[in-house]
């Protein structure tokens, strides 16, 4: 294989989108990032614009080939990995969205949610998806979509309609209108596929009023997609060999491919993805079972705890509360206090979600007394993403009765070094951070460069792989039970007064 080819991630996520090119050995050899506008029209809702993103990828992609002078034919292959859930719905032949792309945070299909929920249906549901009934999933967001955009229902039913989550709406837009598919890991994240049989649920579908002709069609996230357009990458046909949802990529990236291997990207939410397997493991304590990657012709399942708010709470101490210039001062204000852990931030900004599944609470605040200094509000906040990631590896460790060796980690708040060594601790084990932080893309390329042949299998990614650091506990138990059982109080508390106060 010549060390002169390359392979490109495009790395679509809630705040930016990246283009980065990887070489044979799976290093980052250029890469480019660029915000887009988030658009809050209501409060609760959140969304983006289909093409802003377009645009925006298309801008990184030249960026990146710029900067290092590396002409398009070099790139082996394309993977494509992206924010998941969040909906776009366009029109087949203009290419248009008929509106804002709305995004997984949103909660303006709450009702929606409520009403299925209401009706009796999540039982079936979470039968047939592996997941929880919630306004993050597509399926809700499409049926609003179809319900409040004028005429959408009826363009739909004619065929006029397309839907897609990113990686489906990048994929259409790179091969020029050409493939309008998905791969099992995003499917599995929409509440219409049905993670048995791996297909759409004709039976969901009928209860959301959704036709299936508006559906892309499902494929592996190791194979070729298509090819793109001649007038994208000036005019030279890369194969598009690799998609997968964000999450499931870094579980790939950190080549977590065993039953029980378990990562933690800590991004704008923090996911925490357990492999389980060629087999679905149905939670009964609010976990998601998802389709982790599906690869020569094998699914493999994990389990999926999703926490709303991790990193979003540090840029609100930084643009809310305004106590912070950057997150990364947030390491050593935590390490100057030596509070111990007696207030407790409950970042519910927006709910709660796994183990809990609560779209009505909000945030709350417990401990402060007069003396209360910004750095310990700060350190508390810290503490409140690996507090509610203790929540979820608790549960799914009790549910499978799989012993927790290692917490595998990537993730922009992971570069905090206060903050790991206090998951180590909280957890009681060890963490190995990866050292290249852009592990989403380094999976989806795994993924890419499979299906082209870039490596030969896995074993020579393995050989490649790039070492960690790693954060090793020394709590003991006694602080570990105290400082946990103030955090448990702290939710109900904040549950309890969402009840009390019901208006
Ligand atoms: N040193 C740090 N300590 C704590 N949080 C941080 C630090 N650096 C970045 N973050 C947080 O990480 C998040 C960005 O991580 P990233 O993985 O890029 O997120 P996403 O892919 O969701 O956009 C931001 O929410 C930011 O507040
Ligand atoms: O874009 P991120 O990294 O915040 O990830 C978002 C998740 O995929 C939502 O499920």
């Amino acid at each position: 294989m010549s060390d002169k080819q390359y392979l490109m991630a495009i790395d679509e996520g809630t705040t930016s989108a990246r283009a980065i090119l990887f070489n044979h050995d799976g290093k980052i050899v250029s890469k480019s990032q660029k915000e887009f506008t988030q658009y809050f029209p209501k409060s609760g809702w959140v969304e983006h614009d289909a093409n802003e993103i377009w645009s925006a990828v298309q801008s990184v992609i030249s960026e990146t080939l710029i900067k290092t002078e590396i002409p398009p034919y070099k790139i082996r292959g394309i993977g494509i990995t992206n924010q998941r859930e969040t909906t776009v719905v366009w029109n087949r032949i203009t290419g248009e969205p008929i509106y804002h792309a709305i995004v997984w945070q949103s909660k303006q299909t709450s009702d929606i949610a409520d009403g299925l929920k209401n009706c009796g249906y999540s039982d079936i549901i979470h039968q047939k998806t592996g997941l929880v009934i919630d306004s993050y999933f597509s399926a809700t967001k499409i049926k609003w979509i179809l319900d409040n955009v004028d005429g959408a229902r009826n363009q739909a039913e004619q065929g006029d309609l397309l839907f897609g989550t990113i990686d489906t709406w990048l994929l259409w837009k790179l091969t020029g209108g050409h493939v309008h598919a998905t791969d099992y890991s995003n499917a599995s994240r929409t509440m219409l596929f049905n993670i048995h049989e791996l297909s759409w649920d004709e039976d969901i579908l009928k209860l959301l009023d959704i036709p299936k002709q508006m559906l892309p069609k499902v494929k592996s996230s190791s194979e070729i997609y298509g090819y793109t357009a001649g007038y994208n990458f000036l005019g030279v046909q890369i194969p598009i060999a690799g998609v997968a949802g964000d999450q499931q990529a870094a579980l790939f990236g950190q080549l977590a491919l065993k039953p029980g291997n378990i990562k933690n990207t800590y991004g704008t939410g923090a996911f925490i993805v357990m492999n389980t397997g060629s087999e679905p493991t149905i939670s009964h304590c609010g976990l998601l079972t998802t389709i982790a990657y599906g690869i020569d012709g094998k699914i493999n399942y994990a389990l999926e705890g999703s926490i709303f708010v991790a990193g979003s709470a540090i840029q609100w101490l930084r643009d809310g509360m305004q106590i912070i210039k950057d997150a990364s001062e947030t390491e050593n204000m935590a390490e100057a206090t030596d509070n111990n852990h007696d207030i407790y931030v409950v970042p519910a900004f927006t709910g709660l979600g796994a183990p809990y599944w609560d779209q009505e609470s909000r945030g709350s605040v417990f401990g402060l007394t007069r003396g209360t200094s910004k750095e310990e509000f700060v350190k508390a906040t810290l503490d409140s993403l690996a507090y509610q990631t203790k929540d979820v590896v608790d549960t799914m460790t009790n549910e499978t009765g799989l012993s927790l060796n290692q917490l595998k980690v990537d993730g922009g708040a992971a570069k905090n070094n206060y903050l790991m060594q206090f998951q180590s601790d909280i957890l009681n084990t060890s963490i190995e951070r990866s050292k290249i932080s852009e592990t989403t893309a380094l999976g989806v390329t795994y993924l890419a460069g499979l299906a082209v042949g870039y490596w030969s299998d896995i074993d020579e990614i393995k050989s490649k792989h790039n070492s960690s650091d790693c954060f090793n506990p020394s709590m003991s138990e006694q602080k570990i039970n105290n400082y946990y059982k103030g955090w448990q109080a702290a939710v109900k508390s904040t549950q309890l007064f969402r009840k009390l106060n019901n208006k």
